[in-house]
């Protein structure tokens, strides 16, 4: 059998006397896309974290594909095939859609911002014009990022993400904030990741959560309390509570 994409055994982080995570075990399967729900507050973002290794963990233990995190620190995450987006925007506003791709393919690499030889270059500059056309975004390359809407730079986060050529990719809530409008495309665009990138995706919106998942987790103060199939989740009664009973901000 092959290993999880991710497993978390025995997770736990405090921040003083507050348990963020409190003995978090999960396994997501290759392939897998899992949604993570919860209030605001329940330890989903502090979860991102420890993956992607911007927070240690007070105790337990995160393994991807089987390789044991710990020792890897965050900047080195990348090599062995994470990538993760923020709930606030990560780019480089004054660079193009292109020089933001192609940075990020860099530093997945390792590589510095710089000057290149010219063979070097190519390759990458190729890459940036790939990456933008899987995330829509083929017809601004040449933008500066600043001049792009809310949606599109979010469409670029995930471009960003996936030109570091993850094996997982964590998603912080990608359509917060999106208007009605922009919604419909950011979905579709992650419904239509390839299957050979492992998906971790929190979402407040329920309906946007089963639409991705194909397994829920649900978390709160810290725990996980439903873990299931969108039908599963949809009945469970913590998870009625949750958002039906007013407990969801
Ligand atoms: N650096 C920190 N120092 C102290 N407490 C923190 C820190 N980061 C998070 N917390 C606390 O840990 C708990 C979990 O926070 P976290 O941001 O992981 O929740 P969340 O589920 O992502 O919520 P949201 O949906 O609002 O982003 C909260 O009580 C939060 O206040």
């Amino acid at each position: 059998m092959s290993d999880p994409a991710l497993s978390i055994e025995g997770l736990g982080v405090s921040f003083g006397a507050l348990q963020a995570l409190e003995s978090i075990d999960m396994s997501v399967e290759p392939g897998e896309r899992r949604v993570l729900l919860g209030t605001n507050g329940a330890g989903k973002t502090t979860l991102f974290n420890v993956i992607a290794g911007d927070l240690s963990p007070t105790r337990g233990k995160v393994a991807l594909f089987g390789r044991d995190l710990g020792s890897i620190p965050a900047f080195r995450r990348a090599r062995v095939g994470l990538a993760r987006t923020y709930q606030s925007s990560a780019v480089f506003e004054s660079q193009s859609v292109r020089d933001n791709l192609y940075l990020a393919a860099l530093g997945a690499r390792g590589r510095q911002w710089g000057p290149l030889p010219v063979d070097d270059l190519s390759e990458p500059m190729q890459q940036a014009a790939v990456d933008a056309a899987r995330v829509g975004l083929a017809n601004l390359v040449d933008r500066c990022v600043a001049t792009l809407s809310h949606g599109q730079r979010r469409q670029l986060e995930i471009g960003m993400a996936l030109a570091q050529r993850p094996r997982l990719l964590l998603l912080d809530e990608p359509a917060a904030g999106l208007s009605p409008g922009e919604r419909p495309l950011l979905i579709e665009l992650v419904l239509a990741l390839p299957r050979d990138i492992t998906l971790v995706m929190i979402e407040h919106d329920m309906d946007v959560a089963l639409l991705v998942a194909d397994r829920v987790s649900v978390m709160k103060n810290g725990r996980v309390v439903a873990n299931g199939s969108p039908a599963d989740v949809r009945v469970d009664p913590a998870v009625r509570a949750i958002y039906l009973g007013g407990e969801h901000a």
